[in-house]
């Protein structure tokens, strides 16, 4: 279970994330809206060690990673997507993929003889490409691709980490209409799979409603809204002064 508590950022005197505890457990999928600006990538980088809390706890079954950098809390399990500067733009996209899986195995590999192990991580590389239908351009180099198969390519990276918590943020902004769905469904089977804490910022309301268990609302830093989909956007201070929205039902938030 990944936890956070009294999770807290100032920015000088502006307080960015305030006080936020929330508990959040395997198998389930918690989107955390807001307007902009409301703490929502702030909250992420926070619990992925981006930034460095200015006081709160960041637990993780139980653990305390708060004094933890971001590439150890990696290896502890919290697997934060969508920033483009974990792939390596010259070289290939299976590289890409093969250097995460040789990472997330790490010294387990010495055991294996040096073909046995290159084979094998061939094949799983291929696999989790083939999972983001991205085979296809297996040898083309990161950096030529287009922008949604770039954050195609970051999922599969992230599933080669094999992280406990995925951390999405926004995770089709900037994709085209025929992209989105491809992402949406690699979200929906891990979720199926049901081990993952998943965590999606999304601002697109119908996205949400069809994905989240729960949903969490981000307003000014802090917490102010937890529950089912259905009840927290039915909310009409969600509806009116957070999301943005007339309380007459807009299906799109405006943040
Ligand atoms: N490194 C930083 N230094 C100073 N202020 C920051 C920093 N990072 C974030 N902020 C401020 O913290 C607040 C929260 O920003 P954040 O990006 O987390 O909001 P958000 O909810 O993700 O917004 P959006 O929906 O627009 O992405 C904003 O007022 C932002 O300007």
């Amino acid at each position: 279970m990944l936890e956070t508590r009294n999770l807290t950022i100032r920015f000088g005197g502006h307080v960015a994330v305030d006080r936020v505890s929330c508990a959040f457990v395997p198998g389930s999928l918690t989107a955390i809206v807001g307007p902009n600006g409301a703490g929502k990538t702030t909250y992420f980088n926070l619990i992925s060690g981006q930034l460095p809390a200015s006081e709160g706890q960041v637990l993780l079954d139980g653990e305390d990673l708060s004094a933890l950098s971001a590439p150890l809390r990696t290896r502890k399990g919290l697997g934060r997507a969508f920033q483009l500067t974990q792939l390596f733009p010259h070289l290939p996209v299976l590289e890409n993929v093969r250097l995460a899986v040789q990472a997330r195995q790490g010294l387990g590999l010495k055991m294996l003889s040096v073909w046995v192990n290159h084979k094998a991580l061939i094949e799983e590389s291929m696999a989790l490409l083939e999972r983001v239908r991205l085979s296809s351009k297996a040898q083309a180099l990161a950096a030529s691709l287009p922008h949604g198969d770039q954050r195609k390519l970051e999922v599969a990276v992230l599933m080669a980490l094999q992280p406990k918590v995925y951390l999405f943020d926004e995770p089709t902004a900037g994709m085209s209409v025929d992209e989105v769905p491809v992402v949406l469904d690699l979200i929906r089977d891990l979720k199926r799979e049901g081990r993952h804490t998943i965590l999606l910022v999304e601002h697109k309301m119908d996205v949400v409603r069809e994905l989240a268990d729960r949903v969490i609302v981000l307003h000014q830093g802090a917490l102010v809204a937890d529950g089912a989909p259905a009840e927290v956007m039915a909310l009409p201070v969600v509806q009116e002064a957070y999301l943005g929205v007339a309380a007459t039902g807009a299906e799109e938030v405006v943040a």
